[in-house]
């Protein structure tokens, strides 16, 4: 199986991911550390060095290579990664999607302490700030997030309630 993870910055993508693919007994992946072992920089250099474009570009070739090379995974991608290249239809195409659908006063109480890692969240420093820029990026890409064929929302998103998702799912395709 493989199985991705989507949703926005703070959603819990890569510790969940982690502890699925435990559960799992698959390869685990995260994206951005993929991208960072590429390139042997953070993330926050290589938005800063190269810009944003650059970063997608990189992002959608690591995620193809990482399709290619394992046909179990679970992977958790970037916030960003459905939404760009039509990485959402690889996703789609290769493997079972989950979305993480955190609500954004949530998403804020985690990255506040977070927001210097994650560049894009970077100029908003204060908690109002962040929340209106996590609000306008969630409706950019709830269109991209909800085409995902499974969604679990907080608080109950935990690693047995995805397997019961994914059965569930299983059984009935
Ligand atoms: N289910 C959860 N409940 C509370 N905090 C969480 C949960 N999942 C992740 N976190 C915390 O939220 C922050 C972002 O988690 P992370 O897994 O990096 O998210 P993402 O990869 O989606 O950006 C981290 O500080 C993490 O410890
Ligand atoms: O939302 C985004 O566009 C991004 C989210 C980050 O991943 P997380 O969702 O794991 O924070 C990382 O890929 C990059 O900073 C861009
Ligand atoms: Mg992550």
């Amino acid at each position: 199986m493989r199985l991705y993870l989507i949703g926005m910055p703070g959603a819990g993508k890569t510790t969940l991911g982690r502890a699925l693919a435990t559960a799992y007994e698959v390869p685990f992946r995260d994206l951005d550390d993929e991208i960072v072992r590429r390139e042997q920089r953070s993330i926050p250099e290589i938005f800063a060095q190269e810009g944003e474009e650059y970063f997608r570009e990189q992002e959608a070739e690591v995620l193809r290579e990482l399709v290619a090379e394992l046909p179990e995974l679970v992977l958790s991608t970037g916030g960003g990664t459905p939404c760009f290249h039509h990485n959402l239809d690889v996703l789609l195409e290769t493997g079972l999607t989950l979305y993480l659908a955190v609500p954004v006063p949530e998403l804020v109480r985690r990255l506040l302490q977070q927001a210097s890692q994650r560049p894009l969240l970077a100029p908003a420093l204060d908690a109002a700030a962040l929340e209106t820029r996590l609000t306008e990026t969630l409706a950019a890409r709830q269109g991209f997030y909800d085409r995902a064929p499974l969604c679990c929302a907080a608080p109950i998103c935990s690693v047995e309630a995805v397997r019961q998702l994914v059965d569930r799912y299983n059984a009935t395709v």
